[in-house]
């Protein structure tokens, strides 16, 4: 009847975590379409499309509503024509289910942005922990030149919508580099949601 209570020891450097239940690799071919240089993503796809970019440990208990899921995010640093590596990025399928993240080695920023397009940029780095709230779309970015690694925390029941952004041209801005440090730039292809697609994203809600 009771669970049986699990500790977890994560590797900051790695994002290694023991008892996890799973884990999978996002790769550069795995990531098309996310970055604004369609050319400069070709040219490094056709070079190193096996490249991971991101790998993910995380445990889930049970399915159960009020379960948790939780575990790790490492990510490669890199750049795709000055744009940095980046998580896909997504709302949550019930999108009002909110989520930690917990910087453990590396530097990045969050990238958040509500359905109705307001912006919200936050630095990650060890120690630091990020609550994205309920209904903002997520993505982490690393803009750092060592691996980010991050602990994360949300319900079992959240489920990852990704069509979010992909319908809306992408995410409103884009993090580049600027000589050694980030900045956030205008997404010239970005199209802001309609009244139809939030009104599909907050009837997720319960
Ligand atoms: O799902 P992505 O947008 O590719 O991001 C990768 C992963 O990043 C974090 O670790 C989140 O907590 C996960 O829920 C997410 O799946
Ligand atoms: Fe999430």
């Amino acid at each position: 009847m009771h669970q049986i209570p699990t500790t977890h020891r994560i590797d900051p450097s790695t994002g290694s975590m023991s008892n996890a239940t799973g884990h999978y690799e996002k790769r550069l071919k795995d990531l098309a379409g996310i970055y604004g240089n369609a050319q400069a993503f070709e040219h490094a796809a056709s070079g190193a499309g096996d490249r991971i970019v991101y790998t993910v440990h995380e445990a889930r208990p049970t399915a159960t509503q009020g379960d948790l899921i939780f575990g790790t995010t490492f990510m490669e640093p890199g750049q795709i024509g000055g744009e940095y590596f980046m998580t896909r990025g997504h709302i949550h399928a019930r999108a009002n289910r909110p989520e930690t993240y917990y910087g453990e080695s590396g530097q990045g920023v969050m990238l958040l942005e509500t359905p109705e397009g307001e912006t919200k940029i936050m630095e990650i780095s060890p120690k630091v922990l990020i609550y994205v709230p309920p209904l903002w779309i997520h993505r982490s970015v690393n803009t750092g030149d060592t691996p980010l690694v991050m602990s994360f925390c949300y319900p079992s029941d959240s489920g990852q919508d990704y069509g979010v952004i992909a319908r809306s041209g992408g995410m409103a801005k884009r993090i580049v580099a600027n000589g050694d440090d980030w900045s956030a730039i205008d997404n010239t292809s970005y199209r802001p949601r309609d009244a139809d697609e939030i009104a599909r994203i907050y009837s997720t809600t319960d």
